[in-house]
């Protein structure tokens, strides 16, 4: 029996032998299972995991050593503990100095032992997990195990080999997927590639000493990945070619996936020694990066959305969802669909209502098809009758949650709500998908003011990842516990935000929206500030992002808050309540161009639907009358300005949600907008970004902006801002301290 490491808690890792007969010789025989496993987390609900942390991999190094000096030893069998093989290094290391041995020559002495080592893959095998199990000569996995290799996703490359020896063991078009997406495989898809040797339903672990058994004695010639050549390839150059190209497409100016592609085309092109350098090289670059700081501070936020609180006290771990088995949902416009379709993809009955026959027909038959083009995409099956639609209210008497979906007219909205509240049964819980109208109001129309929240989806709502469920001031805890679960088993990312117009994310938009139509009015065009924004890394800017979404939804909402009054003259026309407005939005309207649908908008459109945003000469004209009309004398804008006057105010947005309580921290805004506004998660999110940039710089530059525009009042630098600054700048993740001490003064 070997001793654990010292300095090795239990908890920490685990090492056991295992002494095994042979049954016919009766000879001594013996394999090594090394658990690679636990780090517990200290969450009651997660399973236990390993990362590997640096006494970890001191394990390994040690017992793999012992084993393969032991003359008993026969053949080598590595598993993780728990059910889990191992989910690659724990990100928390790279933050620190690194301590312990390094996972190359660690996974190295392990492919060149003269012992078979046999990797039983349970659970997941991912990033430095997946390396080491290619850096063993066997791998066999049980059925429902995950692999991949997901570095880049944290704004890194597999760097223990993994560029390396995938595409030496699959090929290089393979590896190139996987290695440039991160994306997880099962075991089925994994030994389709030719990365399992075998996938077992029953004990991995007793399967893989079986079988490391079976093959004691054997040449391990041919079982070593770094001696392997990729297979050929007719034409190299063009295959990565395409492959960068993909890549620069796919998340403009992220450098993971790039270097990720460099890395495998050494593998193609170079012998393993020196494959393994440029992979080195590479990984370099990478790992201080402000990118890889960014995604790896994202990983975490992702995760810490989940753990909500409200301003009142009510928090993720002390409130309790209730079962939710049937829902409803009314009004089956374009938003209603995706919610039928988002809530009967997660296995809930659902009771679609749609008052008007027309649309009702159409949902119909849209609804159906949309069911059935997700299924296929996730490999999935739907039960076609989770489904019933209904022309009445009144069908949704049994439901335990109604999702209001109709036209986002508060009127509406009222009797919605007054009806519900009368046929529903009375702990039925009332959520409305409204982007911006008032979630205490509604509340107020119903008998159980308690059981009403916001629950804010984006379309299309079957596909977007992002939910903001929105609290009232008299919502209950287990009110929005249970808005919070249903979102996470519709495979969204749901964030809790407090009750104000627009709540977190449309707030923050209007703010840079508005930005965008001032800049337009000083000399900008939308091809500028789009190119300055989508170098930044959005798939959209501002302008395409609005003909896409249709410039009549945000008319609608100036009209109802009586904004959008284009009669007006002189200095009148571009100031509303005291403040500076760009009436642009609603003059294009005026002029039936609403974006893509009709055709024009702030481009052009080849035909109504079209989706080629090309330069509208018309636009050009209508502005530069527009600007003579006002007495607007055109400057040169550069980009750096529209950067800092789109985000900068957006971000201040931000600061004034933390500083009243609408958001409990940052990571909760930059969720919000990776998932929901497509910034680029390689800039971390709108607060991250602040705080890479400099809170004095975001600072000293509004302060800037507003001196030039004293009538924007929300170029100020918000009272939170300004107090980070004075506290230090402290790093985004000591934010919450500062606002706790300001709410705690309250
Ligand atoms: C594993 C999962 C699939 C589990 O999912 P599940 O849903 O069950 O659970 P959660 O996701 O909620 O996670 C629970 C809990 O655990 C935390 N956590 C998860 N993964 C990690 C991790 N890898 N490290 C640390 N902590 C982790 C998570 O945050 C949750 O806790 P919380 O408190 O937040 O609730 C799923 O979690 C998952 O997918 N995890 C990520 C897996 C992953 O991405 N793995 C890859 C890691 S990177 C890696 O392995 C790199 C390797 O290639 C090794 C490379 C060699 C490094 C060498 C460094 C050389 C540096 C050279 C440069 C030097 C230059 C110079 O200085 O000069």
């Amino acid at each position: 029996m070997y001793n654990l490491p010292t300095n090795t808690k239990k908890w920490q890792f685990d090492i056991f032998l295992k002494k095994i007969f042979k049954k016919k010789t009766d000879a001594p025989f013996a394999q090594l299972l090394i658990n690679v496993h636990p780090l517990p987390l200290f969450h009651v609900k997660s399973p236990i995991f390993l990362f590997y942390s640096a006494s970890v991999r001191q394990g390994i190094v040690d017992s793999v050593k012992r084993a393969l000096g032991d003359q008993k030893v026969k053949s080598v069998v590595i598993c993780g503990q728990n059910g889990v093989f191992c989910g690659g290094a724990d990100i928390r290391e790279f933050g620190r100095q690194m301590s312990g041995p390094p996972l190359v020559p660690m996974i190295h002495d392990i492919e060149a032992a003269n012992k078979p080592v046999v990797a039983a893959i349970e659970g997941s095998a991912l990033g430095g997990g997946l390396e080491l199990a290619l850096g063993c000569h066997y791998r066999i996995s049980h059925s429902k195990a995950k692999l991949g290799l997901p570095e880049v996703t944290l704004g890194l490359l597999p760097a223990a080999g993994g560029t390396q020896r995938l595409p030496r063991l699959i090929g290089v078009p393979a590896a190139l997927n996987l290695i440039t997406t991160g994306r997880h495989v099962t075991a089925a898809e994994a030994l389709q590639l030719g990365i399992l040797d075998h996938v077992t339903e029953h004990n991995t672990v007793d399967v893989a000493v079986k079988f490391a058994l079976s093959v004691t004695g054997e040449s391990l010639d041919g079982r070593r990945i770094s001696s392997f050549s990729c297979a050929p390839l007719s034409d190299l150059d063009s295959l990565f070619e395409e492959a960068m190209l993909k890549v620069r497409g796919a998340a403009r100016g992220a450098i993971a996936p790039v270097a990720c592609v460099q890395a495998v085309r050494a593998a193609a092109t170079l012998p393993y020694a020196q494959g393994m350098e440029r992979e080195k090289e590479l990984m370099a670059t990478l790992f201080h990066s402000g990118q890889a700081r960014a995604l790896q501070y994202f990983f975490f936020a992702q995760r810490a959305v989940g753990r909500w609180s409200t301003p009142s006290g009510a928090r993720w771990d002390t409130s309790q969802p209730r079962p939710v088995r049937k829902a409803a949902v009314i009004g089956l416009g374009t938003m209603g669909r995706g919610i039928t379709v988002a809530l009967a993809q997660a296995g809930l009955s659902v009771v679609a209502v749609e008052t008007h026959a027309k649309q009702l027909m159409e949902a119909k038959k849209a609804v159906p098809s949309m069911l059935k083009r997700g299924a296929v995409r996730g490999g999935t099956t739907i039960e076609p009758d989770s489904i019933t639609y209904s022309e009445t209210v009144q069908a949704v008497a049994d439901v335990d949650l109604v999702i209001e979906a109709v036209f986002e007219d508060m009127a509406l909205k009222e009797k919605v709500f007054q009806q519900l509240s009368i046929v529903c049964k009375p702990d039925t819980l009332l959520c409305t998908n409204t982007s911006s109208l008032d979630v205490d109001h509604l509340a107020s129309q119903t008998r159980h003011p308690e059981l009403v929240v916001g629950m804010h989806f984006f379309a299309p709502a079957h596909v977007m990842k992002l939910l903001e469920v929105v609290y009232g001031r008299r919502s209950s805890p287990a009110a929005v516990a249970t808005a919070m679960q249903l979102g996470k088993k519709m495979g969204k990312v749901s964030v809790a935000v407090g009750n104000c117009r627009g709540f977190a994310g449309n707030r923050m938009l209007k703010r840079y929206l508005e930005q965008a139509f001032f800049l337009l009015e000083e000399g900008a065009t939308p091809e500028l500030v789009d190119r300055a924004l989508e170098e930044f890394g959005f798939p959209m800017g501002v302008f395409r992002m609005s003909d896409l979404s249709g410039l009549d939804v945000g008319w609608r909402v100036r009209k109802a808050d009586g904004l959008a009054d284009t009669s007006l003259t002189g200095t009148s026309a571009r100031v509303r309540q005291g403040c500076r407005y760009s009436p642009l939005g609603d003059l294009l309207c005026e002029h039936g161009r609403f974006g893509q649908k009709t055709g024009r908008g702030w481009y052009q459109y080849d035909k109504p639907g079209g989706r080629v945003a090309k330069s509208d000469p018309w636009l050009h004209n209508f502005l530069d009358e527009y600007r003579a009309r006002h007495g607007l004398v055109p400057r040169c804008i550069d980009q750096q300005e529209v950067l800092e006057r789109c985000l900068f105010v957006l971000i201040n947005e931000g600061f004034q949600i933390l500083e009243e309580g609408i958001a409990a921290g940052p990571e909760d805004i930059d969720a919000i907008y990776v998932f929901g506004y497509g910034w680029p998660r390689h800039r971390g999110g709108p607060m991250f970004y602040a705080d890479m940039v400099g809170l004095e710089r975001v600072v000293e530059r509004l302060e800037r902006y507003h001196q030039a525009h004293p009538n924007v009042p929300y170029l100020q630098p918000s009272g939170l801002l300004r107090r980070l600054v004075a506290n230090g700048s402290p790093p985004i993740h000591k934010w919450r301290n500062v606002i706790k001490n300001r709410n705690s003064q309250l």
